[in-house]
């Protein structure tokens, strides 16, 4: 039994896998990680790996105090990748969309592939028939757009998602949300019209906090699997076992 926990910028989200298949998710502030791990631990005894893919700024010792009860691993970029890496700069690629690019390689082999991950960050991540992680993009997540206008203004409310009426906002609020949330549906929907009328034979994966809300709202058909990134953590991590 493997723990593989995945620490974004906004939350942290764990899941517990018996060979392929999650038996149990998790999701939690930072703030409670010790107490969450160790409840984990005491429910799911046989777990004998923590998996850890981290681009929050948790303290590595959170995870090492449960060494006496497990082995513990953090994934870098020093570890075994099924991708070739184009990155023009590897080092400071995020290991979440290394963890993300790898699950959508293994799961998805011989086709182009395109991750989407709307997190605190939206971050789309290319990989190609031929196994080579081209780049993407990064843009602000939802709720850092709704953030973002209220901290840089003067007058900007600080509003909570909620689906516009209209993409003519008639009020300061409804111009915020149709703002944030339109512009957030026409960016992504944007970004796959240009991927598909460059590359045929591709598949889309889309994951994150905002998934399910977004995938609704696409004008391209796509189903969204918000455990994408756990599921590539313990594929990542059996790759890794079989190839190191
Ligand atoms: N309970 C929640 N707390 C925070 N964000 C949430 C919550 N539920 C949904 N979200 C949405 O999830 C997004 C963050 O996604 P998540 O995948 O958790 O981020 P990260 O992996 O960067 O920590 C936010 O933009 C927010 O709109
Ligand atoms: C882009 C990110 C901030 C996304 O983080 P998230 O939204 O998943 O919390 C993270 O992948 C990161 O810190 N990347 C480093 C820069 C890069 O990938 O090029
Ligand atoms: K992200």
């Amino acid at each position: 039994m493997i723990l593989t926990v995945d620490v974004g910028n906004t939350r942290i989200k764990a899941a517990v896998f018996e060979g392929g298949t999650v038996l149990e998710i998790f999701t939690f502030e930072k703030n409670e990680l010790e107490k969450k791990i160790k409840k984990i631990l005491e429910k799911f005894q046989k777990c004998s790996d923590l998996v850890v893919a981290s681009v929050g700024n948790v303290e590595k010792q959170s995870f090492l105090t449960f060494e006496k009860d497990l082995k513990v691993h953090f994934l870098t970029h020093e570890d075994i990748f099924p991708f070739t890496n184009k990155y023009a700069t590897p080092k400071t690629l995020g290991i979440d969309r290394m963890v993300l690019a790898a699950g959508a390689t293994l799961k998805f082999p011989r086709q182009n592939r395109l991750v989407i991950d709307a997190g605190t960050c939206i971050t789309y991540d290319f990989i190609d028939e031929n196994d080579n992680y081209l780049g993407g993009a990064i843009s602000p997540g939802l709720r850092l757009r709704y953030e973002s206008l209220h901290n840089f203004t003067a007058r900007l409310p600080l509003l909570t998602l909620e689906s516009p009426e209209a993409y003519i906002g008639d009020s300061t609020k409804q111009a915020i949300h149709s703002g944030v949330v339109n512009g957030f549906v026409y960016e992504i929907d944007g970004f796959i019209d240009e991927y598909r009328a460059n590359f045929s034979n591709f598949i889309i994966i889309l994951t994150g906090g905002d998934a399910d809300f977004l995938a609704k709202r696409l004008k391209n058909t796509i189903f969204a699997n918000s455990n994408f990134l756990l599921e590539s953590l313990n594929q990542t991590f059996q790759y890794k076992i079989d190839n190191d």
